[in-house]
């Protein structure tokens, strides 16, 4: 059996990670792969209820972090793990990163609670009891905060954190590239702002380079 392979994508709203997460499952699953797609906050019917809670509702930024893990880590119990646990591929649409860039630098929440929130969530699940569960891979779509905003407006209504102003997804930005200053074996940049064949071929040629996927795909 291959070992399971759990990739994230992560970026701003708006930045176009979920135009390529379809595309991607289909080519693993052409290579003969067993693909499991999901999200955060979200992935099993009570993560999904956090979610909407988080996106709708007003709440204090310690409530809203704990949100987010509680739902980590049912999401990691009930989905993650299993599934790497039989091998599949994980293609998750957002992960902790997401909390570090918007909790943390988009709300100005502790980023050293966040790390022992983060330890807590994803720790004890895998067979080795001490390994913290991290991303094999993230690509990160990283596009200037008016073209995110130029694309969402023509593409649906804003939520809770949508509707912020272009201030926060500045600091969301920024949050962003330091986490991938500080894990850059993990993560994959990719020029968001080209047009989306270029970002779809970049994606591909970036998992071809890590071994992951076939030369036959796009
Ligand atoms: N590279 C791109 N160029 C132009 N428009 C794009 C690009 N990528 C995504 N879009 C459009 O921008 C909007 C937001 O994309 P989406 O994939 O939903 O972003 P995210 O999941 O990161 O919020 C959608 O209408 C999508 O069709
Ligand atoms: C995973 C995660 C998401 N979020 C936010 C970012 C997004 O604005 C929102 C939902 O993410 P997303 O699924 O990308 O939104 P959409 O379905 O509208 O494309 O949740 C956090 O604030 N913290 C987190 O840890």
């Amino acid at each position: 059996m291959e070992p399971g392979l759990f990739i994230t994508f992560e970026g701003i709203d708006g930045a176009g990670k979920s135009s390529h997460i379809e595309a991607l499952a289909c080519a693993f699953e052409a290579q003969g792969r067993c693909v499991t797609r999901t999200r955060e906050p979200g992935g099993t019917p009570l993560a999904e209820k956090l979610r909407a809670l988080l996106l709708h509702d007003a709440m204090d930024a310690l409530t809203e972090a704990l949100l987010v893990f509680a739902a980590r880590r049912d999401h990691l119990v009930q989905v993650i793990e299993p599934a790497l646990a039989r091998g599949e591929v994980v293609l998750c649409d957002r992960f902790t990163d997401a909390t570090f860039a918007y909790q943390g630098a988009g709300r100005g929440f502790d980023r050293g609670v966040l790390l022992i929130l983060e330890h807590l969530a994803q720790t004890g699940l895998a067979q080795d009891p001490d390994l913290m569960r991290e991303p094999d891979a993230t690509v990160w779509f990283d596009v200037p905060v008016e073209v995110a905003a130029q694309r969402l407006a023509a593409a649906r209504a804003p939520d809770r954190f949508e509707a912020e102003p272009q201030a926060f997804f500045q600091r969301v930005a920024q949050g962003y590239a330091e986490r991938a200053a500080l894990a850059p074996q993990r993560f994959v940049r990719i020029d968001g702002a080209q047009p989306l064949a270029q970002v779809q071929q970049q994606v591909f040629a970036a998992l071809r380079q890590r071994g992951w996927l076939e030369e036959a795909a796009p």
